[in-house]
């Protein structure tokens, strides 16, 4: 809305920043409280959080759908939704499920996308679309009507629509939601490429493995708040992880790693002793153990999840069904 003179700039604080960014619906529902997002450059971010936590409203928040109760949004350095003009030519958006003609081939459907906009040079149409649609591995089935696609063919054809033009960031909500494994395999490889040529990646997940498989950075979300964000490392590190010992001798391993000072030991099921994760040497502690006749079938230590990190940091557990 007018605001299209500056230049696009790659914003030092994110490539997405928002702050204290609040969307009440008119219903009353206070569906995201004060979030303060920042995307860096070139990450891989995953926006985390169970149905109903507030992302896909912050993401079209981001894309200026709708419009923030309070708060602010920039995108790519700019503030949204005023610039968007000049900002959504750079970013490429599958939200929701694309929109697509069913009795169109795949090739037709991302003809007419490219078609509607303004800014691509219809002489290098035909180059575009073909190089879309083997980026996504859709050129074999690219003549077949879309609605003979699968679901994972679907989100593929929108893929490569939102990959027609280079992109600087692209937003993906729920890009793997209701695909095989072997489609959600495809995405992920495909974010994976996408981030190693250099663009930002903003992807929602109900999924925590997913985003751990792919993301470099994440953010959880809860009820609307933002609970933590950061590097994925750092939010999985940020918690220790458990020592298991698997022996048929539970009671006289609990015996010896309290003896020996290890916090938290639990006498847990399936023939487990697991406790904090020692500071000290884990060969002596092993060692210790089979000294003292407790028979060792198992040792080491489990790396927190992300799970165990949003269940530590809420309370709760996480939907993982869906
Ligand atoms: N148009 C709307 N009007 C009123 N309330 C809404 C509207 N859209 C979403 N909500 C509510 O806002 C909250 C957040 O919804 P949102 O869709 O942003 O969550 P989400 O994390 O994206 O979940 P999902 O994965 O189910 O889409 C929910 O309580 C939802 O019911």
């Amino acid at each position: 809305m007018g605001d299209t003179g500056e230049a696009v700039v790659e914003d030092e604080d994110g490539v997405i920043r928002t702050r204290a960014l609040t969307k009440r619906y008119r219903g009353g529902q206070l569906a995201v409280d004060g979030l303060d997002l920042t995307v860096p450059a070139g990450s891989v971010f995953g926006f985390l959080g169970p149905n109903g936590s507030g992302k896909t409203t912050t993401i079209r928040m981001l894309m200026g759908l709708i419009t923030p109760t309070s708060g602010t949004a920039r995108v790519l350095g700019r503030p949204m939704p005023r610039a968007v003009q000049s900002v959504l030519p750079h970013v490429g958006a599958l939200i929701e499920g694309p929109a697509l003609y069913g009795f169109l081939s795949g090739r037709e459907n991302l003809t007419r996308y490219d078609a509607a906009d303004p800014t691509a040079d219809p002489r290098t149409r035909r180059v575009r679309v073909e190089a879309a649609l083997e980026r996504v591995g859709l050129a074999a089935a690219a003549a077949k009507k879309a609605k003979a696609y699968s679901l994972g063919m679907k989100q593929r054809l929108g893929l490569a629509a939102a990959l027609l033009q280079p992109r600087r960031l692209l937003v993906l909500d729920e890009p793997t939601n209701g695909l095989d494994p072997q489609g959600m395999r495809e995405i992920r490889g495909l974010v994976r490429e996408l981030a190693a040529e250099g663009t930002t990646v903003f992807l929602s997940s109900h999924l925590l493995d997913e985003i751990e498989q792919v993301c470099t950075h994440a953010a959880v979300m809860a009820q609307g708040r933002l609970i933590t964000q950061g590097t994925v490392a750092d939010l999985a590190a940020g918690l220790r992880g458990r020592l298991v010992v698997t022996t048929p001798d539970q009671a006289e391993a609990a015996r010896v790693l309290k003896e020996r000072g290890v916090g938290d030991v639990v006498v847990a099921d399936e023939g487990r002793v697991t406790a904090d994760a020692p500071d000290g040497e884990l060969a002596e502690l092993n060692a210790a153990l089979v000294e003292a006749g407790v028979r060792v079938r198992g040792f080491g230590v489990e790396r927190a999840s992300l799970e165990d990190a949003f269940m530590a940091l809420t309370g709760e557990g996480f939907d993982v069904a869906g």
